[in-house]
């Protein structure tokens, strides 16, 4: 039977994309969307703030996107946002140079910001060869090392297996942070890799062989895509004007205007439980229950554990992510070398036990995302000319960290700069190598277990949990969101796309 009520828990990407999807797919379906929150967008989260001479877009959690996620294409489409979306071409300096910080005190030789090699030319003059040429030359004929018993394993683990314990500390370990915001030697390779995994299979042990041969075509989903792809023809990533909030609140008002949907913003949620005739009952703090024949959840999974008893929703922990995004009144080229950014793999001797910067990165913002700030540079030479450079560095992690000051805060609402951004400020002079002069302004985000760290045997979880749902909940209670999928922007939204196609 279609649902003719459904509960969709959770406003963030996952729950508006479900929202979103979900009205247009039910259209004779009630689409309730409840978020404890006053406002959407979960970690999405754009500000525009004013200087003295322009205007600024800086992120708080996702700041870019890549162009192969079709799902969130469709969705500029449907709510016609292509005019706003702005794009970095892959011939440009973001897309093609990315670094790597090594601290002087790491064992590798290389030290400093050192370039990621994107051809075999720049690879011989890196010094970082001696790292990855051995390592990537020598896999295909290492034996097949994978114990015949193993479902899954860390990152950590699958990359010394193959490339051995340098490689995969300098590379895996960074990337690693660059995306899950965690330890790679706790991060399951199957679950965040499963194109890499497969590889190791398809090249019978080998990953570079495995990517070498052709792998099985999947069915084609099919995406009502207007000319977006034509849009995104060399493009390496891509964002809009006014930051990464442009897509939730389009969602959110395209939902305020759809007549089957209602939006319950700051209702906690107490209780969930299925009744006699299979309906679900969703308690709410201070409001009446509400009653629905169908609920996706998107909450984070240990959320969902207080409400309701289901298998493995506090198998993986989350990682806190602080943000601190500076802005200079200097043009890029005084402040740092032109590229995407940098990332820091983890320390030879592991993470220190006590409280540190914890940096695990830095985006050079300026350079992919200028177009957001105004007044617009003069020609296309932002990096020589812009007047203004803006930055984000992120930390934690698996990195213990020192207590933020109570209101967080930036540079507007505090006179002083607290310690912790001090800190941020003195490494990164370190990192880059450079006196810079002082920030015109800053802003602290604390991104409380905002990443699941999806630990070895996750997917086989994510099965069991599925069959309970089918069998105990009917396939009524549909949980999805970062802690079962994907983590990326384009997983979120694919995952409320794709629910309830068994309603
Ligand atoms: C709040 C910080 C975040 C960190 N990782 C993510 C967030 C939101 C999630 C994430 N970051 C990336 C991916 C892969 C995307 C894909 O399409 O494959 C995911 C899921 C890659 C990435 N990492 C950084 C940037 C700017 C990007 C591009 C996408 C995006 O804007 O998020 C930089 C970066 N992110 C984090 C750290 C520690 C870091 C360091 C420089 C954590």
């Amino acid at each position: 039977m279609p649902p003719t009520r459904i509960a969709v828990l959770g406003g963030g990407l996952t729950g508006l994309s479900s929202a979103f999807h979900l009205s247009r797919k039910f259209p004779n379906s009630k689409v309730v969307l409840v978020e404890k929150h006053s406002r959407l967008g979960g970690w999405v989260r754009s500000e525009r703030v004013q200087l003295p001479q322009g205007t600024h877009v800086l992120e708080a959690g996702p700041r870019s996107l890549r162009p192969n996620s079709k799902s969130v294409l469709e969705l500029i489409h449907l709510l016609k946002l292509k005019d706003q979306v702005i794009t970095v071409p892959k011939t440009a300096a973001p897309a093609k140079a990315r670094f790597l910080y090594i601290p002087p005190s790491d064992s590798i030789r290389a030290s400093g910001l050192q370039r990621i090699p994107s051809s075999l030319f720049s690879l011989l003059r890196s010094p970082l060869w001696s790292v990855l040429l051995p390592a990537v030359l020598r896999e295909p004929f290492r034996r097949n090392n994978r114990p015949a018993d193993i479902q899954d394993e860390s990152v950590d683990s699958f990359f010394s297996r193959r490339f051995g314990e340098t490689f995969a500390r300098t590379f895996g370990s960074a990337l690693v942070h660059g995306i899950y915001a965690t330890d790679s030697r706790k991060l399951s390779v199957k679950a965040a890799f499963p194109s890499i995994w497969k590889a190791e299979e398809r090249g019978r042990g080998s990953i570079v062989r495995g990517f070498l041969l052709p792998s099985k075509p999947v069915e084609e989903e099919q995406y009502d895509l207007g000319r977006t792809l034509d849009m995104m023809r060399d493009v390496s990533v891509y964002s809009f004007r006014d930051g990464m909030e442009t897509l939730t609140a389009a969602m959110e008002q395209s939902l305020l205007r759809s007549d089957n949907v209602e939006i319950l913003k700051s209702t906690s949620i107490s209780g969930l439980k299925s009744l006699e005739d299979k309906s679900i009952e969703i308690t709410l703090a201070e409001k009446e229950p509400l009653r629905a024949s169908h609920v996706v959840s998107t909450l984070p999974l240990p959320i969902l554990h207080n409400l309701v008893s289901l298998p493995h929703l506090t198998a993986n922990p989350p990682s806190t992510v602080r943000v601190v995004n500076f802005i200079f009144a200097a043009p890029p080229k005084d402040i740092h070398p032109e590229g995407f950014g940098y990332l820091i793999p983890r320390p030879p001797a592991g993470y220190p036990h006590s409280p540190s910067p914890g940096i695990l990165g830095t985006v050079f913002d300026s350079c992919s995302l200028h177009a957001q700030d105004l007044p617009q540079t003069e020609g296309a030479d932002y990096y020589n000319n812009a007047p203004y450079t803006k930055l984000t560095m992120m930390t934690g992690g698996p990195y213990p960290q020192p207590p933020l000051p109570e209101q967080l805060c930036s540079s507007e609402s505090s006179r002083d700069m607290p310690d912790f951004v001090r800190s941020l400020l003195d490494e990164l002079r370190r990192q880059l190598g450079k006196d810079l002069p002082e920030p015109v302004y800053w802003r602290i985000w604390n991104n409380e277990e905002c990443i699941p760290t999806l630990l070895p045997g996750h997917l086989d979880r994510m099965e069991e949990l599925k069959t309970v749902l089918a069998s105990d909940w009917d396939s009524r209670l549909a949980v999805v969101g970062a802690g079962v999928g994907g983590v990326s922007v384009g997983d979120c939204i694919e995952a409320g796309r794709r629910v309830g196609r068994e309603w």
